[in-house]
């Protein structure tokens, strides 16, 4: 199906013309055109190998597309990103709460002149994320679930304006899993622009403001709601 692109009036981020191929010449993406707008909560969806990371990685500026350019319409320090894993802070010889506050750190003043304001905020996402117990125990001795609820504190500390998230709630148990999308939800009404990556149809249902499904190229963009019809139709 072919779809027109909506429309950009509030944009943050834009991709145009993206193309992306690997150096073994496999063609991740082609010709992907999308906006991120101010306040959206973005599903990025697609099947195993369609291009989703590869596209988020794009975005982030951690691949240098092929082809196409990507604008942005907000300070690239104000995007924050939770990648699938994060080995390497995860397995920091850091506590949970140096780990959290080090996502906020300010590229010009030195670590200890963390302001008043920020560890308060980290103390909110240590109980909003239920992570208030571990905070004083090291980030490589937790579990799975665990370390990515203190990821997910970490990408949150600085205030963000847009997050993006690679599979948020892989390794979340169920109580876990509806907590940060709730956390998610607020954040989102209060103003966060969101790109999730997810494979979780019931999330993307109920939370999600826009859709995008791709295999390599752009399958659908738009509303959640027109997409949510197109899925009925399909398996009727
Ligand atoms: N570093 C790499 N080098 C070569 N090919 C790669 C690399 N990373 C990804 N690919 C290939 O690019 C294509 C897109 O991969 P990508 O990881 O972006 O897909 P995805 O939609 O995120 O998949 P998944 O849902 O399984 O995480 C796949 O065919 C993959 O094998």
């Amino acid at each position: 199906m072919k779809c027109e692109p909506i429309p950009c009036p509030n944009a943050i981020i834009e991709l145009k013309n993206i193309s992306h191929h690997y150096a073994n010449h496999i063609q991740a993406l082609h010709d992907i055109n999308l906006c991120l707008h101010q306040g959206d909560y973005l599903c990025l969806l697609g099947s195993n190998g369609a291009g989703k990371s590869s596209l988020v990685k794009i975005i982030v500026g951690l691949l240098e597309p092929s082809e196409g350019s990507v604008s942005y319409y907000i300070d690239r320090y104000a995007i924050s990103y939770l990648p699938q894993e994060s080995y390497h802070l995860a397995s920091m010889p850091a506590s949970v709460w140096e780990v959290i506050l080090s996502g906020n750190q300010d590229r010009r003043a030195p670590y200890f002149l963390y302001k008043r304001g920020v560890k308060q905020y980290a103390k909110e996402l240590l109980e909003d994320l239920n992570i208030g117990h571990l905070a004083d125990r090291q980030i490589s001795q937790l579990s799975g679930g665990q370390k990515r609820r203190v990821l997910l504190a970490r990408s949150l500390v600085s205030k963000p304006k847009l997050l993006i998230l690679d599979e948020p709630t892989t390794g979340l148990d169920t109580q876990a899993t509806a907590d940060l999308y709730a956390l998610l939800a607020q954040l989102n009404d209060k103003g966060l622009s969101i790109l999730m990556v997810s494979h979780d149809q019931d999330a993307v249902r109920k939370y999600a403001k826009n859709v995008v499904l791709i295999d390599k190229t752009i399958q659908f963009f738009g509303s959640k709601h027109f997409w949510h019809l197109k899925e009925q139709e399909k398996n009727q």
